[in-house]
């Protein structure tokens, strides 16, 4: 399995390809809907949310209701076009007329002044419309996707916000999968700690109202993928590491934790290693799940725990200071609006980016053409794998 997508965040639309999804898969508009309707939610968030109301068109790929093998192709319209048809150059320019609104001041910690060095653009709006993470839109509808495949094959995965601004939520490593996903779906915030939800919302409320902003952790849960996912014969298909690729690709997203994460450096490896025990029901088990459900680059079937860490958003209403490409004069750039944290939602992108590399490598590695088939194939390796 396999995806692209294009777009502008002001441009008419997001397309996504999903390409490998094995036929007779259910899949409706409603169950990707869902996944956008939540990406879109959470505390934090600017204007432009109340603008947009992501719904997905299919265009390609299902019949009535289920996968064909073919190429998917899903749409979202961008609502906000509207009011920048004329900024995006529907029509082709005029003879000597100039575009209107150029950007010649790169914003600190964003794509636009690399990426207009690179494509050598001097308006730099060429950069920032795909720079925007409003692409992630696009990304939430395969993983959608993904996820379905995944509910089909007994895997539940589940994004929470684990901190905001310093605010930590806890560790609540025996949270039942179900709770997990009604606590963080009623609270504000997404975290399942409810005692510091108030606290990351008033972390929030305070660094909007000194005109800054604030990142935080990101955690992603995941139930029921069998062991031996992935491999360690190649560098390219360990899976934990095609995950950490892939979460660090997220917008704004600076680093990635498995399990016990980056407090393993700091203990003995007693403390880290989770110890092997067997039961006739179960079969082979870890005692503890420090690691996070990855040992030699492959799932251990202990539930996968990712945690991925995103800085502060960039844009500030307290300006931070850049240089004008054309003027090479010092500004301070003002800006129209932002969000102030997207902890919240990009939590509900990790998740279904994670849920996506679970995907393609479980069809790398069962046959997946016929969907009923390579349920029978995961069917029967679980049982082997029990029994082994
Ligand atoms: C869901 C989500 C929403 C975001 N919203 C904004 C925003 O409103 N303003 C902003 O400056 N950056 C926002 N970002 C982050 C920028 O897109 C990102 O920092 C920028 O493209 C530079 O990429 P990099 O931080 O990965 O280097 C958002 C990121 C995500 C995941
Ligand atoms: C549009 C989305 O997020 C956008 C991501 C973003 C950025 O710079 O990354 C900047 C903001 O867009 P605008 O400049 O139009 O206000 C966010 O709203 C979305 O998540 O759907």
């Amino acid at each position: 399995m396999r995806y692209m997508t294009a777009g502008e965040s002001h441009g008419k639309q997001l397309t996504t390809i999903i390409e490998g999804v094995p036929s007779h898969l259910p899949v409706s508009n409603d169950q990707i809907n869902e996944s956008l309707i939540r990406r879109q939610g959470g505390y934090g968030r600017g204007r432009r949310m109340q603008i947009e109301k992501d719904l997905v068109e299919i265009t390609a790929g299902i019949r009535h209701g289920y996968t064909l093998g073919s190429p998917i192709s899903l749409i979202i319209n961008n609502d906000d076009f509207k009011h920048w048809r004329n900024i995006m150059g529907e029509a082709p320019l005029e003879e000597g007329a100039e575009v209107k609104r150029t950007i010649s001041r790169p914003r600190p910690g964003h794509a636009d002044l690399n990426g207009a060095m690179k494509y050598g653009h001097r308006d730099m709006r060429n950069v920032l419309e795909r720079s925007s993470a409003r692409e992630t839109a696009a990304r939430v509808a395969a993983g959608a996707v993904a996820k379905i495949l995944l509910k089909e094959l007994g895997i539940s995965v589940i994004g929470y916000v684990k901190e905001i601004g310093g605010i930590k939520a806890e560790e609540l490593i025996d949270m039942p999968f179900s709770e997990r996903v009604k606590t963080s779906e009623a609270s504000p915030v997404r975290t399942l700690d409810q005692r510091v939800e108030k606290d990351m919302m008033d972390a929030i409320d305070q660094a909007k109202k000194e005109g800054d902003s604030i990142g935080g952790v990101a955690e992603v849960y995941v139930e029921g993928m069998p062991p031996g996912v992935g491999s360690y014969v190649h560098y390219d298909r360990k899976l934990d590491s095609r995950i950490a690729g892939s979460v660090v690709s997220i917008n704004a997203f600076k680093g990635v934790e498995f399990g016990i994460g980056f407090d393993a450096a700091r203990k003995r490896g007693s403390e880290v290693h989770d110890e092997i025990d067997w039961s006739e029901d179960r079969g082979f088990y870890r005692r503890t799940n420090r690691l996070g459900g990855f040992e030699g680059g492959m799932t251990t079937g202990m539930p996968i725990v990712v945690k991925g860490v995103m800085k502060p958003i960039p844009t500030l209403y307290k300006p931070l200071e850049s240089v004008d490409i054309e003027t090479k004069e010092t500004f301070a750039a003002s800006i129209e609006r932002s969000d102030s944290c997207a902890v919240p939602a990009a939590s509900v992108v990790m998740e279904h980016i994670v849920a996506f590399e679970l995907a393609k490598a479980l069809t790398e590695q069962f046959p997946a053409d016929h969907f009923p088939r390579m349920k029978a194939a995961v069917d029967a390796y679980r049982e082997e794998v029990r029994c082994f």
